[in-house]
């Protein structure tokens, strides 16, 4: 049995933290691959070490003295060795940083060293071999990052190694240059290693007990999942569900190797297994809602549009030419919406307007901003009736207009757009429509 183990930054924050760990890995022999994320928040206002680094750069890059701040992030590792009892010393390692920082090396790379250093750490407490990302994991020379290059170095690596620490968030470039994923990344890693091991499980250990059928910052303690399909969870991970990255499945997926995500902090909990596919009956017609602020919705009208061959075409031809992704692109006889991220698009505003007015000669164009979407996720609603209609009566009746809804043919999601400002109390209003209480 082999098991790939990541910690996230909240099970690595402190020396307290790193016990647990040390307690989790000891306690089974198969835990011998471990994925380290650099040091997390103590607290709820603390700052996650990743964040000191990138400031701290960007002093660097400013041509700012960044003494202090540097000072400050080598603080938070040397308490995390001094708690630890570690004869272990980072120095060297920082005073390449400050010359890498003063070179001007990348922010990158700045940001990979929280990993890079929790990684060192790791090892030596556990007695583990380090082995560094940047060996591991690679990116092509435009930072595209190379799946079958990486599996194949990956698993040359880790033929002969029994135990192992690779830190995640990172991988290298052919010419060496340090390339991060985007953030909450080393969840991509921690895939990527077990699926270059064909790992019999994937455990990914945060502060939460798996997966809740919403965010707990939003609902008061929410049901947790037991087991989650793969699409299911992409789903709700893309439309914001931080505990797994949105990219961390499919290294995974291709081997069908399991994910269980599990608490640091209460590892007798079973937490989510998130699996290819599962004849388990759900418990709930819905396994979970997640959502995202800051939307807009393009309405284009026009008489006859329905008849009109290509004019979707054309309409999406214009965002393309723009680098604009759509999300969504709900559609009647005579209207076309099309709903883009807002930071994407209010500085094209006006050309992708002028560029529709040519493309479509449309009778009219409306722009409607802050807009939140919420997906609705279930493999269960495919065999019940009446799901849209309950989502929304719950809005209705929580006086929440409903701007948009959409639900595609495989009814494994409802999506409903909304104002920004009644994100929060949409989500709590569906979950109590479809959660029963306990
Ligand atoms: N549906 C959800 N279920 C569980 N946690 C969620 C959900 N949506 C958002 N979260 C948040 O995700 C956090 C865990 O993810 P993250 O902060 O990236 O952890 P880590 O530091 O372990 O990588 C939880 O503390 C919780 O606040
Ligand atoms: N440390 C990086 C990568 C990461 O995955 O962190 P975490 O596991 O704490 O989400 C970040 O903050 O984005």
């Amino acid at each position: 049995m082999v098991k790939v183990v990541k910690f996230g930054g909240s099970s690595l924050a402190s020396a307290e933290q790193f016990k647990k760990v040390g307690n989790i890995i000891r306690a089974e022999e198969s835990r011998r691959y471990v994925v380290p994320s650099a040091p997390g928040k103590r607290f709820s206002e603390d700052t996650k070490v990743t964040d000191m680094l990138y400031k701290c750069y960007a002093e660097a890059e400013e041509g700012k003295n960044f003494d202090k701040s540097l000072k400050a992030i080598k603080e938070r590792y040397n308490e995390i060795i001094k708690g630890l009892g570690l004869k272990l010393s980072l120095e060297e390692q920082f005073e390449t940083i400050k010359k890498q920082f003063a070179a001007k090396a990348g922010k990158d790379y700045a940001a990979s060293r929280g990993e890079y250093l929790n990684g060192i750490i790791m090892a030596n407490y556990l007695g583990y071999e380090f082995i560094d990302a940047a060996t591991v994991i690679c990116f092509d020379k435009n930072g595209e990052f190379e799946s079958e290059k990486t599996n194949q170095v990956m698993s040359e690596r880790l033929a002969n190694t029994e135990n192992a620490v690779i830190p995640g968030f990172y991988g290298a470039m052919p010419n060496g240059q340090v390339k991060t994923f985007s953030r909450g990344g080393s969840d991509v890693t921690g895939s990527i290693v077990a699926r270059a091991l064909k790992a019999d499980v994937y455990e990914n250990w945060t502060d939460v007990s798996g997966f809740l059928v919403a965010d707990p910052r939003i609902v008061e303690n929410p049901k947790p999942i037991a087991i989650i399909t793969y699409k299911e969870l992409r789903e709700l991970s893309y439309m914001g569900a931080s505990v797994l990255h949105e990219s961390a499945i499919f290294p995974v997926r291709k081997e069908g190797i399991p994910i269980n995500i599990r608490n640091t902090n209460a590892p007798e909990d079973k937490g989510t297994m998130i699996v290819e596919t599962t004849c388990s009956i759900p418990e709930c017609i819905i396994t979970g809602i997640a959502g995202k602020k800051g939307f807009v919705a393009i309405n284009i009208d026009k008489d006859m549009m329905n008849s009109e061959i290509g004019f979707g075409r054309k309409v999406l031809q214009v965002f393309e030419d723009n680098g604009i992704s759509f999300e969504h692109m709900p559609s009647g006889i005579d209207t076309m919406t099309v709903i883009v991220h807002q930071d994407e698009f209010v500085e094209k505003e006006q050309k992708v307007l002028a560029e529709l007015h040519r493309a479509v000669n449309p009778d009219s164009i409306e722009l409607e901003s802050n807009l939140a979407l919420i997906a609705v996720v279930g493999r269960g609603m495919k065999n019940s009736v009446g799901n849209a209609a309950n989502v929304i009566s719950a809005l209705s009746n929580a006086k929440i207009n409903v701007k948009m809804i959409d639900q595609g043919s495989s009814e494994l999601n409802i999506i409903v757009g909304v104002r920004n400002r009644y994100f929060e109390a949409a989500i709590r209003a569906i979950y109590d429509v479809f959660i029963p209480q306990k």
